[in-house]
């Protein structure tokens, strides 16, 4: 028997059949449908008159454009009414489960799957998102597809899939108060740059590692996309078993433990071999804020905002010069002199109920700053009960936050909440492209604590700097 990775062994129990070209169709046991990425693949079915062949292995919700007000009321006619109409009706055509708007267990896909136990350790999984790198956390082999892949998965179950090279990322180390994974994932772009993981499935193993709640570790996984890697994926142990157990969809009784007993035996083996080797020693590591219009463009909130001046390559100089024009930035200024106007906390990234409680930490007993606006959006509807039955809700709302309804809001900017021209805002979520949060808008990356901390100090800021409240 060989010694094989993590991804190497599920991979290998999915494979249907090794094709000459070096593609291997691969069997998908799950998939995650929203309301953007859908719409084409289910028109597809219908046109060519098929059927899935196995409706009970997608879950559908609709996220990105629900609004996160006033959930009890129609939708207003518009993008999000056409968009989430037809997935309804999509869904009843097909007989896929859908989670409505005002249903318990709503949210973003990413936040709900692990939630209700769809993701399931070496399982494959699917969404037409290309965060669905987040379910790797769970030793799960997921990634993003396009339309017609959905439909594909729609109609057969399989997928035809060219094999990744595999990539270890080594956490050494621990963190620091006040550091957080999402600044372990920011440095570790900043690094190896936002193609540093293209062609690879990344692993992430480590003394630091091993300390991570499952939603650090989905927090680490969700952004591997960022780095140019399709697949993050991280092996299955007593936090994942603790994670999933009792959860709606897990497996029960001895199936669980037959299951258990398998998902024990899919990490690396001991002399598994990696293509690519990264190391990254967490302890030394300051919180990080992104200063440009891609995740790699970030540093140390204590850093300056890059002089372009100082680069020698000349596309290298022309793209900070392009980002500090857009951001509206000067060269050599101190990040924590960058003032905001907005504060988002919430995503795929950084919506779950541990990023809630650790922005609330920051602001618990203090007010933001009368120049920012800041909202406070939960993941799910799950993420968003527990909170307010921790009283998490108040302590938002007391500060000066508006406490929403569970979607991916500001992250993307489909639904109403999104920066107007030239505002700037603080955001806990993974992507500052131009335009990300609305047109015109700017965009700086970083974890709960930060995002929290800019809001009280009305500019970036080390959130160690503001010390304890109460
Ligand atoms: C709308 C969707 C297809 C998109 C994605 O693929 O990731 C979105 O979720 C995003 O984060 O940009
Ligand atoms: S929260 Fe943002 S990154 Fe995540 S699925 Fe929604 S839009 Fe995409």
């Amino acid at each position: 028997m060989t010694v094989k990775t993590l991804y190497e062994k599920v991979w290998q129990s999915h494979v249907v059949k090794d094709y000459d070209d070096g593609t291997s169709l691969l069997y998908i046991d799950r998939h995650l449908v929203q309301e953007i990425s859908s719409p084409q693949a289910f028109s597809g079915l219908t046109a060519q008159n098929r059927q899935l062949v196995r409706p009970a292995a997608h879950i559908a919700v609709a996220d990105h454009a629900v609004p996160t007000r006033n959930r009890n009321m129609p939708l207003a006619e518009g993008l999000a009414s056409r968009l989430v109409g037809r997935l309804i009706e999509n869904c009843e055509q097909f007989g896929i489960d859908y989670i409505s708007m005002t249903d318990d267990r709503h949210g973003i896909v990413h936040v709900i799957g692990p939630e209700l136990g769809f993701t399931l350790p070496g399982a494959t999984l699917v969404c037409g998102d290309s965060h669905t790198s987040t379910h790797g956390a769970f030793g799960t082999i997921s990634f993003g597809i396009g339309a017609s892949e959905c439909e594909c998965v729609f109609a057969t179950q399989t997928l035809r899939q060219r094999k990744q090279k595999t990539m270890r990322v080594t956490l050494n180390g621990a963190l620091q108060p006040g550091v957080s994974v999402k600044d372990i994932i920011l440095a570790l772009i900043a690094r190896i740059g936002t193609n540093g993981g293209v062609g690879y499935a990344i692993e992430y193993t480590g003394p630091a590692m091993a300390t991570l709640s499952m939603e650090a570790r989905m927090t680490l996984c969700n952004m591997s996309i960022e780095a140019g890697s399709r697949v993050g994926m991280v092996a299955p142990d007593e936090t994942t078993f603790a994670y999933l157990e009792g959860r709606p969809l897990s497996p029960e009784g001895e199936a669980w433990d037959a299951a258990v007993a398998h998902w024990r035996d899919l990490g690396s083996d001991p002399d598994a071999v990696f293509d690519a080797e990264v190391e990254l020693d967490v302890s030394g590591l300051a919180p990080h804020v992104s200063w440009g219009t891609n995740p790699g463009e970030t540093s140390p909130v204590s850093d300056r905002v890059p002089d372009p001046a100082t680069e020698t390559d000349s596309a290298k100089r022309a793209k900070i010069e392009r980002s500090l024009a857009y951001m509206d930035l000067k060269p050599g200024m101190p990040l924590e002199d960058i003032a905001i106007d907005h504060v988002f906390i919430g995503s795929c990234t950084n919506g779950r109920l541990e990023d809630m409680r650790s922005a609330a930490e920051v602001i618990k007993g203090r007010r933001i700053a009368p120049t920012v606006t800041a909202i406070a959006v939960p993941g799910s509807a799950g993420v968003r009960l527990q909170a307010e039955a921790e009283g998490l809700d108040r302590v938002f709302t007391d500060a000066g936050f508006e406490w929403r309804g569970s979607g991916c809001s500001m992250c993307v900017a489909v639904n109403d909440d999104r920066l107007k021209p030239g505002e700037r805002c603080a955001s806990t979520s993974n992507r500052n492209f131009e335009g990300r949060q609305g047109q015109g808008g700017r965009t700086h990356l970083m974890s709960p604590a930060m995002a929290a901390a800019a809001a009280i100090a009305g500019h970036l800021i080390d959130v160690r700097k503001l010390g304890s409240s109460n």
